[in-house]
C-alpha cells in the first residue's frame, strides 16, 4: 500500500469532481492511500507538488486540471507550462501521473472526465502507480 497525494486545480468545478473521481476510484481499486489538496490553477501544481516532494509525506502524486482554450495565448502557458513543470520533477525521480487535460472546448472536456468514457483522471492514477511501483523495483 502506498500514498498518494492528488493535486487538483480547481477551475472547473464539475469536470474536476468527474476527473477526481476516475483518479480515485483507480487509487482504491490498486488499495493505495491518497489525500486531495486544491490550488488555484494548473500553473501551481509542479510548484504544489514540489512543496509535497520535501515533505517526503507521499509515494507518488497525481495532477488532476482542465485547461480551456481561451481567446489569448495564455492557453499555452498554462497547457505547456503546467507539463514542462511536471515533466522537470518526474525527470527528477518523482512518479507522477499527469491528469490536466488541455482542450479546445469543454465538449472535449466532458468526453475526457467522464469515467465511463476516456476516463483521464483513472488514466493519470493508473500512470502514477505504474511510476511509482517501477520506482519501487529500481530502488529495493
Ligand atoms: N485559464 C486556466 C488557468 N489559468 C490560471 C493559471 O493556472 C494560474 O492559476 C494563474 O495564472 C495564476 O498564477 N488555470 C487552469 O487550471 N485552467 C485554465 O483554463
Ligand atoms: C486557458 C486559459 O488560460 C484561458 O482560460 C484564458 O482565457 P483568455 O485567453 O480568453 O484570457
Amino acid at each position: 500500500m502506498a500514498k498518494f497525494l492528488i493535486v487538483e486545480a480547481r477551475f472547473y468545478d464539475k469536470l474536476n469532481d468527474m476527473l477526481i473521481e476516475g483518479a480515485t476510484d483507480a487509487l482504491k481499486a490498486a488499495g493505495h492511500e491518497y489525500e486531495v489538496i486544491t490550488v488555484p490553477g494548473a500553473l501551481e501544481i509542479p510548484s504544489a507538488i514540489s512543496l509535497a516532494i520535501d515533505s517526503d509525506l507521499y509515494d507518488g502524486f497525481v495532477a488532476i486540471g482542465v485547461v480551456i482554450r481561451g481567446e489569448t495565448y495564455h492557453f499555452e502557458i498554462v497547457a505547456g507550462e503546467s507539463a514542462r513543470g511536471i515533466m522537470a520533477l518526474t525527470m527528477d525521480g518523482a512518479a507522477i501521473g499527469n491528469g490536466i487535460l488541455t482542450v479546445e472546448n469543454e465538449d472535449q472536456a466532458l468526453a475526457r472526465a467522464d469515467k465511463s468514457r476516456k476516463n483521464k483522471g483513472g488514466e493519470a492514477a493508473q500512470a502514477a502507480i505504474a511510476m511509482h511501483e517501477l520506482a519501487m523495483k529500481f530502488t529495493t
